[in-house]
């Protein structure tokens, strides 16, 4: 229903506002005003937090299908150069959530002008970024009473072509866990440092003793990933920092290899502050269930998409990215998938520049999928 002329609008506009999480004001504010333009006799709209809950009733429910569409940006200057660049400063749409939402209202569109049998939820979830929306919206009174009996959700895919999509029966994306790392020592004047316990030193040798877990702690039959991805440490030049913080996440293929890698940590941790006489403190923050495709419905999605559309679909590896979608994914049946976008620099690059093309792709899709699904009953 929606030409692709204006789904690229939407998502330009969308893509001029991102908001970390929680903090989605404009983003809902948004989404509220696309919802409230179209006829309104069939749908039903909840708001959650900075997220919404739309239901588009069906003419003969049996059951309900949920549709989830992530909406939060993340904190990194954007560098695309686009015109319709970020209007907020040191904030982007830099892992597609515009993409995502864009699609998730060019579906919606459709179900809005052409009903079918069963009820479809459509869920705007804010945080997946973190601290994590989807265990919470989860958990909400407005989802114990609208819960779906299946649920589906994509993410876009810079290193696929336009025109494919990919994913696979069984897990689909990795257990994460945020990390943060808080050393405290001694600071003191640059030329004695014997008089200190500096903590620029403590956290180097921390990170690069965090790297031999993955190389020697680790099955090489199974995978796992310590990214630091920020140290904050130091004041100026002349003076001997007292204080570092490190900030990373941790990745695993399942629940006991997080288990192992957290206990190297901690182990890890303790020898810095025996051989650095500091103090250390370990949080680790947001953790996400991994993201396990239930098996049948997705081979059913992928016999699908290879009989009744022009998109190519492929079985693809698992990935070590994370997806709070994956607690929806524990309680209800459904899928994830890749949607191949394109893009020379990838997710959470500054320079994500994702094919517009693959919104219409998703939109057709999905609307035909979601169509035949909804009048299954
Ligand atoms: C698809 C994607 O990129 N998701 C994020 C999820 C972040 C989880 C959490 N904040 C963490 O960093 O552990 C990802 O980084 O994979």
């Amino acid at each position: 229903m929606l030409s692709l002329e204006k789904l690229i609008n939407i998502r330009r506009d969308l893509h001029q506002i991102p908001e970390i999480g929680f903090q989605e004001h404009k983003t809902q504010q948004y989404l509220l005003n696309y919802i409230a333009q179209l006829p309104s006799e069939r749908i039903e709209v909840k708001k959650w937090r900075t997220g919404i809950f739309v239901k588009v009733n069906g003419t003969n429910p049996k059951k309900m299908i949920g549709y989830r569409a992530d909406i939060d940006g993340l904190p990194i200057t954007e560098e695309t150069g686009f015109e319709f660049v970020s209007e907020h400063d040191g904030n982007m749409h830099a892992c597609g959530h515009d993409f995502h939402m864009t699609i998730a209202l060019g579906i919606f569109t459709h179900f809005v002008h052409k009903p079918v049998n069963d009820d479809l939820l459509f869920i705007f979830q804010p945080a997946e970024e973190g601290p994590g929306g989807a265990e919470l919206m989860l958990q909400s009174e407005i989802m114990k009473d609208w819960k779906p009996d299946l649920i589906t959700a994509l993410h876009i895919a810079p290193e696929l072509p336009e025109g494919t999509i990919a994913t696979r029966p069984g897990l689909l994306f990795a257990n994460t866990s945020e990390l943060y790392i808080d050393l405290v020592g001694k600071g003191g004047h640059a030329a004695y440092p014997h008089t200190t316990q500096d903590m620029i030193v403590a956290a180097c040798s921390l990170v690069t003793q965090l790297q031999t877990i993955i190389a020697r702690n680790v099955d090489p039959l199974d995978s796992a990933v310590v990214t630091i991805g920020k140290i904050t440490s130091g004041t100026v030049q002349n003076i001997i920092a007292e204080k570092a913080r490190l900030e990373g996440t941790i990745r695993t293929l399942s629940v006991e290899s997080m288990q192992k890698v957290k206990e190297r940590i901690e182990a890890l941790v303790k020898g810095v502050e025996i051989g650095y006489s500091c103090r250390a403190e370990i949080d680790y923050g947001a953790m996400y269930h991994q993201v396990y495709n239930h098996e049948s419905v997705t081979r059913d999605f992928m016999k699908y998409v290879s009989s009744n559309s022009h998109v190519n679909v492929i079985e693809c590896k698992e990935a070590m990215t994370g997806e709070d979608f994956g607690y929806m994914l524990e309680e209800i049946p459904g899928f994830m998938f890749w949607l191949g976008v394109d893009s020379p620099f990838g997710l959470h690059h500054s320079k994500l520049a994702p094919n517009e093309q693959a919104l219409e792709t998703a939109v057709n899709l999905m609307s035909d999928y979601l169509t035949f699904k909804a009048n299954q009953n």
